[in-house]
C-alpha cells in the first residue's frame, strides 16, 4: 500500500511517501516557513500541500496514493488507537486545539487540505498521546481540585507516544525480547523532548503533561517551572500571549543561549551553552533516577530522536550523572557514528544504555495501512 505520511507543525510540513509492502521510502521532504510569504514560504497549509503534491507526483511514477496518515499530537482521553478520519473525528480533534496550540490546529488544517484536494482519500489520524493511555492515575492526576479534571480534562496526557512505542519495539528486539517484556526508560530528545518510563512494554509515566510544555529543557520550551512565575509575570503586566510565547518559543536552549538547535549550541562552545547543557542534562538525569524507581528497576536506558541519536556529547553528560545507579558509558562506543540500534554502555554497567533511531513516519505508515486495510 502506498501511504503519504503528513507531520504538520505550526510552521512546517514534513512528509514521506512510503510503500508499506516493501518498507521503501519513495519520497520525503519538508516545506518550511508556512505563512511567511516575505521569506518565500507558502501562504498556508493548503498551499504547502500543493507544493508537496508537485514534489511527490514524480516520485509516484504512475502509481497512486492509497491512504494518507497524519501525526496528530493531542488525542485527549478519547483516542487510544489510530482512527479512520471522518467529519466527526475532525471536530473531536478540533475541540482539543486549546490543549496543543502549537500542534493540533496545524494537524487539522493538514487533514482538511487533503480532504479538499482528494475528497475520497482514506485518511488516518495517529495520536502522540495514545501510547500513554496506560498511565496509572497516580501518574496522570495533578494534585489540584478534582473539578478541574472533570470540567476541563486537566491531567497528564504525555506526547511523542508513536516514537516511544516504536522505540520500545526496536529496543526490545535489540535485547532479544518481546516488546511486552521491555522495562526501561526512553528519552526522546528532539526539538521537543520527553522521557518515558516503560514497564512490561507499557507507558507508566512520562515527563510531558497536560500540554507538550512540561518536563525536560527543550529547544524553545522551558519544561518544568514553578507555576508561580506565571502569576508573578501576569501581575508584572505580561499578557497571556506573551507568557505563551515566553514559555513555548523563547525559553529552553534558546532562552539560555540564543540558539534552539543543539548543533549551534555545541558549536558555539561558550559559557552560556555550557550552563544550558548542564541544566538540561541534570534535569534529564533526575527524571531517569525517578523513573528507575517508577518501573521498579530499569533494564535499559534508551536515547532517541535528533539529539539522542546524534549528540554523543549530550549522552555523555547525562550518563556521567548516573553513577549512583551503577550505569556507565563506553566512551568509544558512545562516540561511534551509526544509524543502527546499538549499545553504548560499558561492560560493568548495571543495565545497558542504548541508542535506537526512531522513525515516527514508518510507524504512522504502518498504522495507516493497518486501519485502512481492515
Ligand atoms: N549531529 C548532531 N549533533 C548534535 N545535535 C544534533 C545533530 N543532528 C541533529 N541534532 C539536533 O537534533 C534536534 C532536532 O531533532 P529532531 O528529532 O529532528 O526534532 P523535531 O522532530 O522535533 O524537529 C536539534 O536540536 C538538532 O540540533
Ligand atoms: C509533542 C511535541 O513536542 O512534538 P515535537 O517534538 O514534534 O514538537
Ligand atoms: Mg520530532
Amino acid at each position: 500500500m502506498i501511504v503519504l505520511v503528513i507531520n504538520s507543525g505550526s510552521s512546517s510540513l514534513k512528509y514521506q511517501l512510503r510503500d508499506t509492502g516493501s518498507g521503501e521510502r519513495l519520497a520525503e521532504g519538508i516545506v518550511e516557513r508556512i505563512g511567511d510569504r516575505a521569506h518565500g514560504g507558502p501562504a498556508d497549509h493548503q498551499e504547502a500541500l500543493e507544493q508537496v503534491a508537485k514534489n511527490i507526483d514524480s516520485a509516484l511514477e504512475g502509481k497512486t496514493i492509497d491512504a494518507v496518515g497524519h501525526r496528530v499530537v493531542h488525542g485527549g482521553e478519547r483516542f487510544s488507537e489510530p482512527v479512520l478520519i471522518n467529519n466527526e473525528i475532525i471536530r473531536a480533534i478540533e475541540r482539543l486545539n486549546p490543549l496543543a496550540p502549537l500542534h493540533n490546529p496545524a494537524n487539522v488544517q493538514g487533514i482538511r487540505a487533503i480532504a479538499e484536494k482528494w475528497p475520497d482519500m482514506p485518511q488516518v489520524a495517529v495520536f502522540d498521546t495514545a501510547f500513554h493511555r496506560s498511565l496509572p492515575e497516580h501518574a496522570w492526576r495533578y494534585a489540584v481540585p478534582g473539578d478541574l479534571y472533570k470540567k476541563f480534562g486537566i491531567r497528564r496526557y504525555g506526547f511523542h507516544g508513536t516514537s516511544f512505542e516504536y522505540v520500545t519495539q526496536r529496543a526490545a528486539a535489540l535485547l532479544g525480547m518481546q516488546a511486552a517484556q521491555f522495562t526501561g526508560i526512553i528519552a526522546h530528545l528532539g526539538n521537543g523532548a520527553s522521557v518515558t518510563a516503560v514497564q512490561n512494554g507499557r507507558s507508566i509515566d512520562t515527563s510531558m503533561g497536560f500540554t507538550p510544555l512540561e518536563g525536560l529543557v527543550m529547544g524553545t520550551r522551558s519544561g518544568d517551572i514553578d507555576p508561580s512565575i506565571l502569576l508573578f509575570l501576569l501581575r508584572e503586566g505580561y499578557s497571556e500571549h506573551q507568557l505563551d510565547q515566553l514559555l513555548n518559543r523563547e525559553s529552553g536552549l534558546r532562552g539560555l543561549t540564543g540558539h534552539n538547535d543543539m548543533r549551534s549550541v555545541e558549536e558555539a562552545d561558550d559559557p552560556a551553552g555550557e550552563t544550558a547543557l548542564e541544566i538540561a542534562s541534570y534535569r534529564l538525569a533526575k527524571y531517569i533516577g525517578g523513573y528507575h524507581v517508577a518501573v521498579g528497576g530499569a533494564q535499559a536506558l534508551v536515547f532517541t530522536a535528533g539529539i539522542g541519536e546524534n549528540s554523543w556529547r549530550f549522552r555523555e553528560r547525562v550518563v556521567k550523572r548516573l553513577g549512583a545507579l551503577g550505569v556507565f558509558i563506553d566512551d568509544a562506543e558512545n562516540r561511534k557514528k551509526s544509524d543502527s540500534p546499538r549499545e553504548i554502555s560499558s561492560e560493568d554497567s548495571a543495565f545497558p544504555v542504548l541508542v535506537v533511531p526512531t522513525d515516527e513516519e514508518a510507524a504512522i505508515a504502518e498504522a495507516t495501512a493497518a486501519v485502512v486495510g481492515l
